[in-house]
């Protein structure tokens, strides 16, 4: 009776829409559980045409998640690829990018870095210099211009793509939206049935969801996230944050103390890295904030 199975395809407070063989279901889950996410391969119990119940989430390969204080909230599971939107303009957030990328290598997701509207010529080495700090962690970045050059931009992304599970995420106005049209031609009229079966009225823009990526063989899936302001990371444990700093990772295991968590201790082979200029401050910075929210959780 039960033996569906369906993705969830986009998440609106309790309620989520399951895509099960092209078929759209509303579902709930019993009880007033929410630990279900956008990218879920879930098991359904179809209690009409178009509606069900969530009776299992499927073993998930990742897990992408924010958290405040207070509660964590799931972004997206079974995400192979994580890509964050930058732009020329206006300013991306440093801050935003890193707790993304620390996010990324704590769930165990490839980052990449997107730099959008390198058209806009003026603010272009300014940018690419600040873009260029992540691609010297060994983070790619990929340089488009969604407007100016929409066929390159295409081009770029595809291949990366094809076969993923990826998320876009960004700061509003980075130019994700102009992106995920280029990528999924249908989107506007997926976001429109999505929104009807969710019955989420005018707050359109504001769930995360799932497309399709049409052509190809393997199966591709684009998860579009509402743009964010912040992104709390209070969930992450000491030992997850050292190593979620992809620089770090050279020095980890050669300072004094074994249990050293590299903020003011002596002869502690990090921060020695970070006065030698071999480590950015401000990502260090972070670790220092990261490390003290941690440290804040109430759950
Ligand atoms: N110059 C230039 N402008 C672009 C480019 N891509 C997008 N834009 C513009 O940037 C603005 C924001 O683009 P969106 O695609 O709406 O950005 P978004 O990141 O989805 O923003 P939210 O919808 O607020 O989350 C729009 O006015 C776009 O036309 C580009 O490559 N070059
Ligand atoms: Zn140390």
């Amino acid at each position: 009776m039960s033996d569906l199975t369906g993705t969830i395809i986009a998440a609106h407070g309790r309620h989520y829409l399951a895509d099960a063989d092209g078929a759209l279901l509303q579902c709930v889950t019993r009880g007033k559980k929410t630990n279900v996410a956008v990218g879920d391969i879930v098991h359904l119990q179809k209690t009409s045409e178009n509606q069900a119940v969530i009776e299992r989430i499927a073993d998930r390969s990742t897990l992408l998640y924010r958290s405040d204080q207070y509660k964590s909230k799931l972004l997206a599971a079974n995400i192979t690829r994580l890509f964050i939107v930058v732009a020329t303009e206006p300013g991306f957030a440093d801050d935003l990018v890193s707790r993304s990328l620390v996010a990324a290598e704590a769930a165990g997701i490839e980052a990449h870095i997107i730099l959008n509207k390198v058209d806009v010529a003026e603010l272009l080495p300014r940018a690419r210099e600040r873009a260029g700090l992540y691609g010297s962690l060994g983070y790619p970045v990929h340089e488009l211009s969604a407007r100016a050059d929409p066929e390159h931009a295409v081009a770029t992304l595809m291949p990366l793509l094809a076969g993923q599970s990826s998320i876009f995420i960004g700061q509003s106005g980075m130019g994700k939206s102009s992106l995920i049209n280029l990528l999924v031609p249908d989107a506007d009229i997926a976001v429109r049935e999505i929104s009807e079966a969710l019955d989420t009225g005018k707050h359109t823009t504001t769930f995360t969801r799932l497309y399709w990526l049409p052509g190809g063989e393997e199966k591709s899936a684009i998860i579009d996230s509402p743009g964010f302001q912040e992104f709390g990371l209070y969930h992450l444990s000491e030992g997850m944050l050292e190593r979620a700093f992809v620089e770090f990772k050279p020095y980890l295991g050669s300072c004094k103390y074994y249990n050293c968590r590299h903020l003011q201790e002596p002869q502690c082979a990090v921060l020695d890295a970070v006065a030698a200029g071999k480590i950015a401050r401000y990502r260090h910075e972070l670790y220092g904030q990261l490390l003290h929210e941690s440290a804040q959780t109430l759950y």
